[in-house]
């Protein structure tokens, strides 16, 4: 009941739609028994015709042909009514469904990285597809048969009842039966249904996890041990689906056997009445004949209950998982604190004793840290000592459990999240691209100020729909951008150029290219405060080392946090710090920290001697490789420009 509570906003938005469909269900549910009743009319004075008594002189020809074309115009009626229901009904439940599925969507967008970081890809798809054809079915096609069942017996048994309410009775008889079976389908559906559908959601995340990480999965060989597995999930989810539709399959046979027993009872019951056989009850042949056609007219509603009760099930377990995403608040949002008077960051950022709790466990331990405005900051440490996480706290992917982060004097809490993230371009360590063309990934941040927060819960019918905005990137921004990311080169050597199309998360393009890629869209974005989180890994030290110079040039006035393991990365930076478990452990300029011989003046010299020694072992090959190669042995490669992903 909860369930269809937070259900009905959406279909009170249809309210017109789902009563005129009501009632045109209810009309043709009705005009739908009258051939019955003109046909009994019809045999009555037929057989009074026949007797040839002139004290009851029966039908006359005229008589005859208005009951014909009473059957034919009854008939057109409810073939008439039939059209309206799907044209108010069924197209109200396919905008409920576009409705749902755009809140669905503004909802899951306005959620935050806590979310995500435990939501699984597949199953959200799975849910925004098959759970939301599900609630539509159930409100579409659903209601409508729950309108025409009701309305068939109401009538029908309207009709009986004016006929002749003994033999009513009689068929009255098999209801409680009825009633008694759809309860106990209704919560067997309900209890079957759920675990199927967290089945089908299990099985779409274990597809999708294979597509997106298809060269992991070759790389390691294991598509048959990922094949057995997807097929046992598989026959799991056909095991659940058996057991769902065995409570359904009995059950149409145990309908259809009611409806037998109904007639047998009609039979014998009015056969006997025909005959006189119960006094104080006649019943004439066109009474007897219009009862069983109408009895007739009831047997599709009457074998369609079961299937009805498990759509509606189906449409409600789906709704409640739906009503999950829609449960589901993110934690870092605008509230009462927010200044909305805030438009605009210079990038000051100081950490005040900041503490960062994960599920009980301090990633972060009282760190405090001051970066004025325009300068840069080297962040460096080893792995998972709280780096990508310190960087995270200014974007507010997630909020600190202690202390305070401000940004020009304002804690972050007050500024309202779109503006401090419009000042902020993250490079993150695993870039993500968009099956778009290079252009468009690198143009990603821009175009952004035509776009309003959609309404929810408001009609399709009275929206009109976003303009198709096909704006093309403003390529200069898109070249200059790519020019400090170090990317135009390889760009212009691409026969389309900045055109190339990318495979989906741009898997088209080498890891290096992807990072660059990502580094251009943060460029071109023109952020007051920049973060590089280990951003350049994949880049030899020099291509990195000019795309440092060239982010040097724009680097005025920017505040720069570069995370990374390179000295050659950090050693330009204004002040640099060493993390290790969550708290900064050394801090300085590159040559006071070189100085302070600790940990920082540990990976200059390991560094260095790595070095030293490529150096040494390319001289060593260079000297011993002869002068012309020969066929047998080619050439030497150039080192390559960038570690493939
Ligand atoms: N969403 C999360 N939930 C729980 N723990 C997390 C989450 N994100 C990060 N952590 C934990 O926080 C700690 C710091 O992680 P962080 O990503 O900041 O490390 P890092 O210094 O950037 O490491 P690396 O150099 O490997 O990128 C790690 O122990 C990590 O497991």
């Amino acid at each position: 009941m909860n369930n269809f509570k937070t259900l009905s906003p959406y279909l009170r938005l249809h309210r017109n739609q789902y009563i005129v469909g009501t009632l045109a269900v209810l009309g043709a549910n009705a005009a739908v028994l009258l051939p019955a009743y003109f046909i009994g009319r019809a045999i009555d004075g037929l057989r009074l015709f026949a007797d040839g008594n002139p004290a009851t002189p029966g039908l006359t020809l005229m008589q005859l042909a208005l009951l014909a074309l009473g059957v034919i115009l009854a008939t057109v009626l409810s073939g008439s009514l039939m059209v309206v229901v799907r044209r108010s009904i069924v197209f109200a439940s396919r905008q409920t469904e576009y409705e749902i599925r755009r809140d669905l969507f503004a909802h899951l967008s306005g959620l935050d990285k806590h979310y995500f970081d435990r939501a699984r890809t597949g199953d959200l798809m799975n849910r925004l597809t098959g759970d939301l054809s599900a609630v539509r079915e159930m409100i579409g096609f659903g209601s409508w048969q729950v309108a025409t069942v009701i309305s068939s017996f109401v009538v029908s048994f309207a009709w009986f009842f004016s006929i002749n309410w003994r033999l009513t009775l009689a068929v009255l008889v098999v209801f409680p039966v009825i009633i008694g079976v759809l309860m106990y389908l209704s919560r067997q559906v309900s209890l079957r249904y759920v675990p199927m559908q967290e089945q089908n959601s299990a099985i779409s995340a274990k597809a999708q996890e294979n597509f997106s990480g298809a060269r992991v999965v070759k790389g390691y060989a294991i598509e048959d041990r990922e094949i057995a597995e997807y097929k046992v999930m598989n026959t799991e989810l056909i095991r659940r689906a058996l057991f769902l539709n065995r409570v359904e399959g009995p059950l149409f046979a145990f309908m259809s056997l009611l409806m037998g027993v109904a007639y047998v009872l009609v039979l014998l019951y009015g056969g006997r009445m025909i005959l006189g056989l119960v006094p104080g009850s006649p019943l004439t042949l066109g009474q007897f004949t219009q009862f069983t056609l109408t009895l007739e007219r009831l047997a599709w509603p009457m074998l369609s209950i079961g299937m009805i009760a498990n759509m509606l099930q189906r449409g409600m377990g789906s709704w409640a998982r739906l009503q999950e995403i829609f449960a589901a608040r993110a934690r870092v949002h605008d509230g009462g604190r927010t200044d909305p008077t805030i438009h605009t960051l210079q990038g000051d950022i100081r950490y005040e004793d900041v503490s960062l709790t994960f599920e009980g466990r301090r990633v972060l331990d009282h760190v405090t840290l001051h970066i004025p405005a325009g300068q840069t900051l080297g962040i460096t440490g080893p792995t998972g000592s709280g780096k990508t996480v310190l960087s995270q706290l200014i974007t507010r992917l997630t909020d600190v459990s202690e202390g305070s982060i401000k940004v020009d004097g304002h804690d972050v809490r007050s500024i309202p999240v779109r503006t401090l993230r419009e000042n902020i371009a993250v490079v993150p360590q695993e870039p993500f691209l968009f099956s778009d063309t290079i252009a468009s990934n690198v143009a990603f941040g821009l175009d952004n100020d035509h776009y309003q927060p959609i309404e929810t819960l408001k009609s399709v019918r009275h929206t009109t729909p976003p303009e198709a905005r096909d704006v093309p990137p403003d390529m200069d921004r898109v070249r200059r951008a790519a020019e400090i990311a170090g990317l135009a080169g390889e760009v212009d050597r691409f026969p389309l150029g900045y055109d190339t199309m990318l495979g989906e998360r741009g898997v088209t393009l080498s890891g290096g290219q992807r990072q660059r890629t990502a580094l251009a869209r943060a460029v071109a974005r023109d952020p007051r405060i920049l973060i590089l989180d280990d951003s350049m890994s994949a880049v030899d030290t020099e291509t990195e080392s000019r795309i440092l110079q060239g982010l040097r040039t724009v680097q005025e006035g920017r505040t720069v946090l570069l995370i990374g393991h390179r000295v050659s990365t950090l050693r330009h930076a204004d002040h640099i710090i060493v993390m290790d478990a969550g708290r900064i452990v050394e801090q300085g300029s590159h040559d006071e920290l070189l100085a302070a011989g600790g940990h920082y003046a540990d990976l200059e010299r390991k560094q260095r001697l790595e070095s030293d020694l490529d150096d040494t072992d390319e001289t060593a090959i260079a000297d011993a490789a002869p002068t012309r190669p020969t066929p047998a042995q080619p050439a030497p490669q150039p080192a390559p420009q960038e570690v493939k992903r």
